[in-house]
């Protein structure tokens, strides 16, 4: 392979949103934005709009949140959930072959689950959060944070389509009912664990767009992502910021022009925690409609540039890319189910062993 350095990214991007709500000012915004959009896959976005007080109060609850007993967790166990959502431990989750150092609370916002036998599967995703009855303040808490993060992600969608020459709205249609955040904690590791897989790399397989909260003080560590020329970058915490990368699906429906970038999580000596939220995509969009919807937009000269990615980020897993499987919700299924095995085995036999061995 040959490598090209100066043309890989060795910082990440700074945003600021608020020059959107001038018109003098959004141009230099919107390219600024296409550059991070076609040549980076990540950035962060500064004077984003989200009110601080809805921010604190999250952060402010997560310390209290992992210290809850080892029964209030249990009490809302993911493994009980057939829709992913609650509590799962240290390891309990794999990413790239390997065990997560990193225990986590995943939530969504409150839906009734609506599935039933004869329904596609992927439908069952959708349901309600276990919320831990030791903790009765949280519900409001994260569902007021859950309300901002999905105004963001509209907004800054708008902004997206804009830089790319699409009219504003045109990719709201491929937004979901349903949106992910996980409330991860990694907890500091010994000496001689520093630097052992927090989260492995990866490519962002839940959404459209990822809108994370590093929710850290800037000397803690350990997000990085990787490069076209195969090095890992660090991405350090810029204080009321949030990072934002983009989602496999994204990729999907821009042709490759905006590239789902790899990056991963290292354990580090400091306890750190993160709120990443993952921006839905409709469960019944198929990769047809997916790759057809802007095909002849993105195959214009101007988007045609070199490849951005390494040859480790293109060995990631995909399946929606690859096109095993008919639709995002399916292919969402079968990451989940890859993710944690208890509850595949559990409420989805069915499937099982084609979503799990359907690489070997
Ligand atoms: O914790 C972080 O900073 C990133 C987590 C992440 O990449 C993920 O959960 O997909
Ligand atoms: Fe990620």
């Amino acid at each position: 392979m040959v490598l090209s350095p100066t043309h890989s990214f060795t910082e990440i991007p700074r945003l600021d949103l608020s020059l959107a709500s001038d018109a003098e000012t959004e141009p230099r915004l919107l390219r600024q934005l296409r550059y991070a959009l076609t040549q980076v896959g990540f950035l962060y976005v500064e004077n984003h709009g989200v009110p601080a007080g809805t921010i604190s109060d999250v952060v402010d609850a997560l310390p209290a949140l992992f210290a809850l007993p080892a029964e209030a967790k249990a009490e809302v166990a993911l493994g009980n959930s057939p829709h992913f959502l609650g509590y799962s431990g240290v390891g309990s989750e794999t990413t790239a072959g390997g065990p997560d150092r990193r225990e986590q609370f995943e939530f969504a916002n409150e839906l009734t689950a609506t599935w039933a036998e004869g329904m596609p599967l992927r439908d069952r995703l959708r349901g309600p959060n276990p919320w831990p009855s030791a903790y009765p303040a949280l519900p409001a808490l994260i569902e007021a944070y859950i309300g901002e993060m999905t105004a963001l992600g509209e907004r800054f969608l708008r902004l997206v389509a804009k830089s790319l020459s699409l009219p504003p709205d045109a990719f709201l249609p491929f937004l979901s009912d349903q949106h992910r955040l996980k409330v991860v904690h990694y907890p500091a590791l010994a000496e001689d664990e520093a630097g052992a897989q927090g989260v492995g790399p990866h490519k962002d397989s839940s959404g459209w767009w990822t809108f994370l909260l590093q929710a850290s003080p800037p000397h803690v560590r350990g997000l990085q992502v990787l490069n076209k020329s195969g090095d890992w970058v660090d991405v350090p915490v810029v204080p009321d910021s949030f990072v934002v990368n983009i989602g496999q699906a994204f990729e999907v429906v821009t042709n490759g022009v905006c590239k789902a970038t790899t990056h991963r999580v290292l354990g580090g000596l400091l306890d750190r925690f993160s709120l990443p939220f993952f921006q839905g995509v409709r469960r019944d969009l198929t990769k047809e409609e997916a790759v057809g919807a802007f095909q002849d937009h993105f195959a214009r000269p101007q988007f045609r540039s070199r490849s951005t990615e390494s040859e480790q980020g293109r060995d990631i897993d995909s399946a929606f890319l690859k096109g095993k499987y008919e639709t995002w919700g399916e292919s969402q299924l079968r990451t989940k189910i890859r993710s944690h095995r208890d509850v595949g085995k559990r409420f989805y036999g069915q499937v099982y062993d084609k979503y799990v061995y359907d690489d070997d």
